[in-house]
């Protein structure tokens, strides 16, 4: 490829010191021109979001992530309230635990933060402190699953700090079973040690939901509010993201500075990073989410980017229906971990085996604060990370395997909000070009539904079971139920020392008795 394609091909946005490379995507100019209708439409697209149209029509609700990071574009007074009075609100509780004038009951500083919260009620917080929080005063834990066992994990991780551990419950619904268990589980573990839970408790939540009558009535510390026109997995720039980055003194500003210049920038019509992004996608994936995007921050601290793009990128575009209610079944798939670390590990097959995805490199042009020693001759190990970057990026295209190269001078909140508010515009606007719902996720229901199916089963079957060994079948036949539905809960149950399982030759000759 020549110089002159290479630098025609690089968007470049100099006040921030951010470029988008699409060198190694091998657009031609042409699609561009196929693509200016849905371009224009996505631009209209985003204009009404923006303006407070209602952009979920499916749950009937605006769309103001944009507005956190810049309350003037809110459509009224009374939403530009409900962003400023809160920002403003957890900087000064941040700064009343910093000064101890919020303290835990036995008079000590808070000293950790315990995260409960789960999909975007705590990939956000993850991301950020993975990210930023290296110096923060304040560890960092969270239960983020009902695992019991990673619970206890945290737990023990916590030892005997529990009572200078502020717990931040954060459920925009505040109806998720998942947080729900963890509160609950977390409440326990307090009282086990003499604590009051709620002295040590802060609630972020929709108002009037579950969880916020629930922090109401126990008396939590403190509850910070989340509105129904911020989705989950746009929600960090929110109460969501910003009490925990508060709390652990990063700079909430900056962040929301960062993500402020580049939604500003990705409004022009002409280089537009995010633009340029979805169409790229668009192009890789013939607009039908062919390729799989591998995500490779050269950056240890952005190690969760991918988990966090994950979740962005897969519940917003992962649709079965278009907004015309045709079966599209589209999205993209998101996967990656950092580099070099994956050269070891799955570059051998993005190299030479199946051609199913396009990388992402996230490149950091610093390699670290201080001086760096020599690790051979003229040669530092920043040296060769970004060789690996070089090197990686251009074994792949020449065996024909495209990529986008993302740069940013170093990680900090300033940028750290450039790349969220870049794929959230990006998602949006790849919404648009493929004519889909970003907004809501009707898929999630299901699991959650067919989640309650086997556990109101499995309360009937814990009561079916007799002291005399039975099969599947047969408690299937008392309690209702397919009997390898029954299997299931009854091997469930014996693994929790609820049952007794007599094996069998097969699974139907299992036998399972109280
Ligand atoms: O904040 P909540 O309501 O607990 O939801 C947690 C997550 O669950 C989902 O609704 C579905 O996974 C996500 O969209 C959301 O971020």
């Amino acid at each position: 490829m020549s110089f002159e394609s290479y630098s025609e091909n690089l968007l470049r946005y100099p006040e921030l010191g951010f470029s988008l490379d699409l060198s190694r995507m091998d657009i031609a100019p042409s699609f561009r021109e196929e693509m200016s209708g849905k371009v224009a439409k996505a631009f209209a697209d985003i204009k009404a979001l923006e303006a407070g149209e209602i952009a979920n029509p499916d749950e009937g609700r605006m769309v103001g992530h944009y507005w956190l990071r810049n309350p003037a574009l809110a459509p009224n007074e009374q939403l530009r309230k409900e962003i400023t009075e809160p920002l403003a609100a957890l900087k000064e509780f941040a700064s009343q635990v910093h000064a101890g004038e919020i303290k835990a009951p036995g008079g000590s500083h808070f000293q950790n933060l315990l995260i409960v919260g789960i999909g975007g009620s705590a990939l956000g917080p993850q991301f950020i402190v993975e990210a930023l929080g290296s110096a923060s005063p304040v560890a960092t834990y969270f239960f983020d699953n009902t695992d019991p066992a990673g619970m206890d994990r945290t737990l023990e991780e916590i030892g005997t700090d529990l009572d200078k551990t502020l717990v931040l419950v954060i459920s925009k619904s505040g109806g998720t079973p998942e947080t729900r268990n963890g509160m609950l589980e977390a409440k326990a573990a307090y009282e086990s040690h003499g604590l009051n839970f709620a002295q040590h408790a802060v609630a972020i939540t929709g108002e009037d939901s579950k969880l916020f009558n629930f922090a109401k009535s126990e008396g939590f510390v403190e509850i910070f509010p989340m509105e129904d026109w911020v989705g989950g997995r746009t929600s960090v720039m929110s109460t969501v993201g910003l009490v925990p980055m508060a709390l652990q003194d990063i700079d909430v500003d900056e962040l929301l500075g960062g993500a402020a210049a580049m939604d500003e920038l990705t409004r022009q019509e002409s280089n537009n990073a995010a633009m340029e992004l979805a169409l790229a996608w668009y192009h890789e994936g013939n607009g039908k989410g062919e390729k799989d995007m591998v995500v490779l921050p050269y950056k240890d601290s952005l190690l969760l980017m991918s988990k966090y793009l994950q979740q962005l990128v897969m519940e917003s575009l992962g649709k079965e229906l278009d907004l015309d209610g045709n079966v599209v079944h589209q999205g993209i798939a998101v996967y990656g971990n950092k580099g070099s670390t994956d050269q070891h590990a799955y570059v051998q097959q993005l190299r030479d085996g199946v051609h199913n995805f396009f990388a992402t490199f996230i490149e950091v042009r610093k390699p670290r604060s201080g001086e760096s020693i020599e690790v051979e001759e003229g040669v530092t190990s920043g040296d060769f990370l970004q060789g690996f970057l070089r090197g990686t990026r251009s074994a792949l295209y020449e065996n024909g395997r495209h990529s986008v190269t993302i740069s940013i001078p170093e990680v900090t909140p300033h940028t750290v909000g450039q790349l969220i508010a870049l794929f959230e515009r990006a998602v949006s606007f790849y919404a648009s070009l493929v004519n889909i719902n970003a907004y809501h996720q009707p898929g999630v229901e299901a699991g959650k539904a067919a989640a309650g199916v086997f556990l109101d089963l499995l309360k009937k079957v814990s009561g079916a079971l007799a002291d005399e060994p039975m099969s599947a079948s047969e408690i299937a036949g008392k309690t209702g139920g397919d009997a390898e539905a029954v299997y299931h809960c009854l091997t469930h149950l014996a693994a929790s020392g609820r049952a007794r399982q007599v094996m069998g030759a097969t699974a139907a000759q299992d036998q399972f008795a109280k």
